[in-house]
């Protein structure tokens, strides 16, 4: 299956439970916008952005005489796209960069920047790996892993070892091979941990300051976590003023919302998505076509 049809596959949830509202009744009337709305939070875009877009919407139905369920959905999916934040740099492609990862346990840190390295390589890149996540031992062999798979060097230290220290080094390595790209993971953390965040905090500022390239400060974030990851996201930011997200598992049971909710919110910009396991399977994040995915786009739906 082609990455578009994993993202298509994984949205189908939303787009089916769209559809009973454009079917049902066939009237576009109160009932159909109310419900429209109610979709739209349900669907983990929360309510404010759910709340503008049915507003908007309508009133472009009116102005434009838009009735029938295909130019309602098109007109929907046209009406989403313009919530995304838009990026000015592209970290993965305007280098020399250093991407720092950052999200809580288990979003698919470790498995994007092995997808991340892939590419990298595959381009003839000169990419190197930074193993921050010195707390769990199992975190370093699975990034080696990555590593070999993707062909790319990890620079790490021992469990337990300092994760400043790591940044460090393999900036200093990057200064030495002239490498262009280097992508640091981190350890997962719950954004509720005080503790947690300061350290990281530190890995940023250290990072930042030994770099002699841009740093950017990238939060992955699964997406089936629901309305929680707004929570998450928005304590991230707080933090560690972030660049921007990856959005992973959209493959799944994902709703989807979640991401127009966090990049409109926090104004942060989607550089890629995750849509399986595999390290092919990270796809250029399109706005346009995303929305078109989570709403259908009346061709065919
Ligand atoms: N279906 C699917 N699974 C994914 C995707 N990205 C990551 N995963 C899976 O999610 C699980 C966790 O991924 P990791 O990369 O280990 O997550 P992490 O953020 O590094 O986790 P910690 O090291 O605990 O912080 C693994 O089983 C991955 O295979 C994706 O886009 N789609």
């Amino acid at each position: 299956m082609g990455l578009r049809d994993r993202l298509r596959k994984g949205l189908s949830r939303s787009r089916e439970t769209l559809s009973e509202i454009f079917y049902m009744g066939g009237e576009v009337d109160e009932d159909f916008w109310e419900d429209l709305e109610d979709h739209l939070v349900m669907d983990d875009m929360g309510a404010e952005v759910a709340m503008r877009v049915t507003d908007d919407l309508r009133e472009q139905a009116a102005r434009e005489g838009l009735r029938t369920a295909r130019q309602l959905r098109a007109a929907l999916a046209e009406r989403i796209s313009h919530e995304f934040a838009i990026a000015d740099r592209d970290p993965f492609e305007d280098l020399p960069s250093c991407v720092l990862f950052v999200g809580i346990n288990g979003a698919g840190k470790t498995t994007t920047v092995g997808k991340l390295a892939g590419v990298a390589r595959g381009e003839g890149r000169s990419c190197l790996i930074g193993g921050a996540d010195t707390f769990r031992a199992a975190a370093i062999e699975q990034l080696e892993v990555w590593g070999q798979r993707s062909g790319v060097e990890v620079v790490t230290r021992e469990r337990g070892a300092d994760p400043a220290s790591v940044c460090y080094d393999v900036l200093e390595r990057a200064e030495r091979d002239s490498a262009d790209l280097v992508l640091i993971d981190t350890a997962g953390r719950l954004h509720t941990s005080p503790e947690l965040m300061r350290e990281l905090q530190k890995v940023v500022r250290v990072t930042r300051k030994r770099a002699t390239m841009p740093v950017s400060v990238v939060l992955v974030i699964d997406a089936t976590t629901g309305q929680n990851g707004l929570a998450q996201a928005t304590e991230f930011n707080e933090a560690l003023d972030l660049d921007g997200l990856i959005v992973t598992k959209l493959d799944g049971t994902a709703k989807g919302g979640i991401a127009v909710a966090i990049s409109h919110t926090l104004g942060l910009p989607i550089y890629r998505i995750g849509v399986g396991e595999g390290i092919d399977d990270l796809q250029s994040f399109d706005a346009a076509e995303f929305s078109r995915a989570l709403v259908g786009d009346g061709e065919g739906e």
